[in-house]
């Protein structure tokens, strides 16, 4: 039997203040029925996502969308079909909703998403809304007071929520020791802290989770750290994209999009491998090498969750 593709066009839509999403419960009566999820519904013939998005939101909700930017997409295989997800992120609508076809519509702070049962379609799209479109990577840095004021910095003015502590040049004792001075900073900011490391640093500091590198990703059969924690990974090539769904990465950095001074040798993947790796990945990828803030709107537009970087925040 020919497995019937299906193209699903679905909204992550955010209150104001971005602390919550709007779900909706699917009617006991359809396929899934009873689960939460983004509203949306399938492609019409010769309907690009946008549009069929702005169509079923207006059928299924009463909004109109006048703006909206890719946020993930996601193809899983359901037993009797092969369906693509195409969720986005909307930027502008009008309306209140309401659920126009009956079904329970209602506002979940991102921290409550877990409690709500999804589609098995849906878990790299709890992520992705979960996740921010920037990914700090903090700089080899000797000084710890100078470390924590461009850190600072970067959470304050840049607003920057999501950070990595990759510090290659200290030792395992002062590594834990900055590493706990980071993770009050981040508290104070509401910013989460993953730590470049083994897993077990977790045992010592309690941060937010583990980023692994792509040497240490390929020794791994199996995620090393508890669902609560995030996890993510290094990755360059379709192999490790591979490795991190398969033993459950969150999210991963793709690199090196561009040619950077601190990794003269490696190829560049350009925009246009980027976009063909992304694809099947299944997770939010961040692009890395040579990004800064101003590409978040291209990584976007291929499939990336946004950027990562060094330089551009670390100032
Ligand atoms: N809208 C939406 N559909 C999802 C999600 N996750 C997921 O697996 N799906 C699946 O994608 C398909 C979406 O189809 P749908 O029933 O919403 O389609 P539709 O609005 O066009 O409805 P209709 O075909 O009854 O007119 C279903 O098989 C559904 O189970 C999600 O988060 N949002
Ligand atoms: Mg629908």
């Amino acid at each position: 039997m020919i497995k019937r593709r299906v193209h699903v066009a679905a909204a992550a839509i955010f209150s104001d203040d971005g602390q919550e999403v709007l779900l909706a419960r699917r009617p006991s009566t359809v396929d899934q029925g009873g689960l939460w999820e983004f509203p949306g519904g399938k492609l019409a013939p010769y309907e690009t996502g946008f549009v069929a998005l702005q169509r079923e939101l207006y059928e299924e909700l009463g909004l109109t969308i006048d703006r909206a930017q890719p946020l993930i997409r996601v193809h899983h295989e359901y037993p009797d079909k092969h369906i693509l997800l195409d969720v986005w992120q909307v930027g502008d609508f009008s309306g209140e909703p309401y659920g126009r076809e009956g079904q329970a519509v209602r506002w979940v702070k991102l921290d409550e998403l877990f409690n709500y049962p999804f589609p098995a379609a849906n878990l790299p799209i709890l992520r992705a809304v979960m996740l921010p479109t920037e990914y700090l990577i903090s700089a080899e840095e000797a000084d710890d007071g100078v470390f924590l004021n461009k850190l600072e910095r970067a959470l304050q003015e840049d607003g920057l929520r999501l950070v990595q502590l990759r510090a290659k040049t200290l030792d395992h004792e002062d590594y834990v020791q900055r590493a706990e001075q980071a993770l009050a900073l981040c508290r104070r900011f509401s910013a989460r802290l993953l730590l470049n490391g083994e897993p077990e640093l977790l045992k010592l500091v309690d941060a937010d989770g583990i980023h692994l590198t792509s040497d240490r990703l390929m020794t791994l059969d199996r995620r090393p750290i508890v669902q609560g924690k995030w996890l993510s990974a290094s990755t360059h090539n379709a192999q490790q994209l591979d490795h991190a769904a398969h033993i459950g990465c969150d999210f991963v950095t793709l690199s090196p999009l561009r040619t950077t001074p601190t990794h003269p040798d490696a190829t560049p993947l350009g925009w246009h491998d980027f976009q063909q790796l992304v694809e099947p990945a299944g997770m939010p990828v961040f692009a890395l090498g040579g990004m800064t803030r101003h590409d978040a709107n291209h990584a976007r537009a291929v499939g990336a969750q946004g950027i990562a970087s060094i330089r551009d925040f670390w100032q």
